[in-house]
């Protein structure tokens, strides 16, 4: 799992480390592993054209270093210095390894026909210093390197994206591959600033011992793997946990079938379809392995999926009410979270593990938000929803984001744009039901969910459009691929 810490946060731990070790130390061995990187993006550095794009903080520093280290082994290399200064030590490196600088705002035709000829661009706009959106020359220099068609390597984070927030005002470098320094920064792991990241490599500086707990962890399938429940030699149908689906209405009645279906799909012991006709009837057509009964928040049942398509009158209301009265685990979606947000009924009281899923709509009506400054602040947007629930939130979007009070902010990384299809949020409540009444904490289940849900997308039809029913398909071979990654790990 890679952890994410603020830009204050590793401020200080950097202090605290620079203060023990001789001057830039630190920035030499920043600058040695991204000239590593750059030599494995390259099919040869002897001869290959590189190019800098060096802004006037210690993220330019880190470019100069590493091209300098580049130059010495051969490499033909052009820095090119948008800031109004230029971190000394580093030029100094640079010009006596043999390579060149020049200032591209003199002459910002040659500096987008160099980028637009070079093997490797090394982005070294901006780092953790970054303030709002990209200045020019920055702002030209992201765009023909992003033009070009030679690999980027970002030192640090992509400059335009903000460190703390993942937010992009304006330009942002794309690029093919983010070395960052001493631990993950969350814009590396949050959309849209995740989209500009590409592979995320960590270099340890020895930051380490001087961090405190993250503000963000990232989610990979390894991550997953370890957590998912598999079925136990021992286990029956009831060890596994029966879980009671409350969706779908004579309106909605997909989505008590989707919901059902992710949830038998992700290998839940039993579903309980609770809900009146013609629905129930519907439900066990599709899913004759499920037991369907009437509407009845008091069912035996181990965790509850409740929402999905269910309404958001009177009865629904007072069946939400008794849900959340029930002491086991209960995920809350789509009309369930209408309600929440009309003060009809509150999660906050509960002691059982409760989630909330919304999308970044619901999320706004459910804190009085705008919907565009949550989508801008995905991660303070939900970290303030699990405050204000006391419980964990599940905010769904292209990075997936799970908030528990207590708890560094996880980030699912198997979204996929596939996903923003009509009923495959109703999927994933079933999958992440399935694996509260599994036991599973809610946290972790939201987190599993999100993670095989994605990888449910792309397994379901390998990159075309799908629609949510594909999604069925995709989750056991999502789950079974996750656990193959698990036992190489274990082999290695
Ligand atoms: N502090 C340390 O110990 C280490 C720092 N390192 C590097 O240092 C970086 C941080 O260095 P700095 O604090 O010098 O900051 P940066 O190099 O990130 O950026 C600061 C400079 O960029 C300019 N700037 C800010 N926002 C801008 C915008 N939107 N458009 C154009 N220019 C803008 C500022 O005027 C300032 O001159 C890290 O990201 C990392 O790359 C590494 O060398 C590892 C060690
Ligand atoms: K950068």
């Amino acid at each position: 799992m890679r952890r994410a810490h603020t830009v204050e946060t590793v401020r200080a731990a950097e202090g605290a480390l620079m203060a023990r070790l001789p001057d830039g130390a630190l920035m030499a061995r920043a600058a040695a592993t991204l000239a590593v990187v750059c030599a494995r993006t390259l099919p040869r550095v002897y001869g290959a054209r590189v190019v800098l794009l060096v802004g006037s903080g210690d993220n330019g520093g880190d470019a100069l270093y590493a091209g300098a280290d580049l130059a010495r082994r051969g490499a033909r290399v052009s820095a090119l210095l948008a800031g109004s200064k230029t971190h000394e030590g580093g030029l100094a490196a640079l010009r006596a390894a043999g390579g060149r600088a020049w200032r591209p705002d003199e002459e910002p035709e040659r500096a987008d026909r160099e980028i637009g000829a070079a093997d490797l661009v090394v982005d070294g706009l901006v780092g953790i210093g970054g303030r709002g959106g990209l200045r020019p020359p920055h702002a030209r220099l992201a765009v023909s390197a992003r033009e070009a068609g030679a690999p980027v390597v970002a030192v640090d984070l992509p400059s335009g994206v903000d460190a703390d927030t993942g937010r992009v005002e304006g330009e942002a470098v794309r690029a093919d591959t983010t070395v960052c320094f001493g631990t993950g920064k969350p814009g590396l792991f949050v959309d849209p600033g995740a989209g500009h990241a590409g592979r995320v490599v960590l270099a340890d500086i020895g930051l380490g011992p001087d961090l405190p707990e993250p503000v963000l962890e990232a989610f990979d399938d390894g991550d997953v793997a370890s957590l998912l429940p598999g079925p136990g030699r021992d286990d029956d149908k009831y060890r596994r946990g029966v879980l009671g689906v409350a969706a779908g209405s004579e309106a909605y009645p997909g989505a008590a079938v989707l919901c059902t279906g992710g949830a038998l799909r992700t290998g839940t012991g039993m579903v309980r379809y609770l809900g009146a006709e013609p629905v129930a009837s519907r439900v066990l057509d599709r899913w004759p392995e499920a037991v369907v009964g009437r509407a009845d928040p008091g069912a035996r049942v181990a965790a509850w999926v409740i929402g999905p398509g269910r309404g958001t009158d009177g009865p629904a209301a007072e069946e939400l009410r008794g849900v959340f009265a029930s002491g086991v685990p209960v995920l809350a979606d789509a009309d369930a979270l209408t309600l929440v947000a009309r003060e009809e009924a509150d999660p906050s009281g509960r002691e059982a593990p409760t989630l909330l899923t919304p999308h970044a709509g619901e999320l706004a009506r459910l804190l009085g938000a705008d919907r565009a400054d949550v989508e801008a602040r995905r991660l303070e947007h939900v970290g303030r929803a699990a405050e204000r629930f006391g419980c964990t939130v599940l905010l769904k979007g292209s990075t997936t984001l799970v908030a528990t009070p207590g708890r560094p902010v996880a980030a699912a990384t198997a979204g996929t744009p596939l996903l923003a299809t009509a009923g495959s949020g109703d999927v994933l409540a079933g999958i992440a039901g399935s694996l509260l009444a599994a036991g599973l904490p809610a946290h972790e289940a939201a987190v599993c969910a999100a993670q095989v849900h994605g990888r449910a997308a792309v397994e379901a039809r390998q990159g075309a459009a799908i629609s949510a029913t594909d999604l069925w398909d995709g989750i056991p071979r999502a789950v079974a691929g996750l656990g193959e990654d698990n036992d190489q790990r274990r082999r290695r």
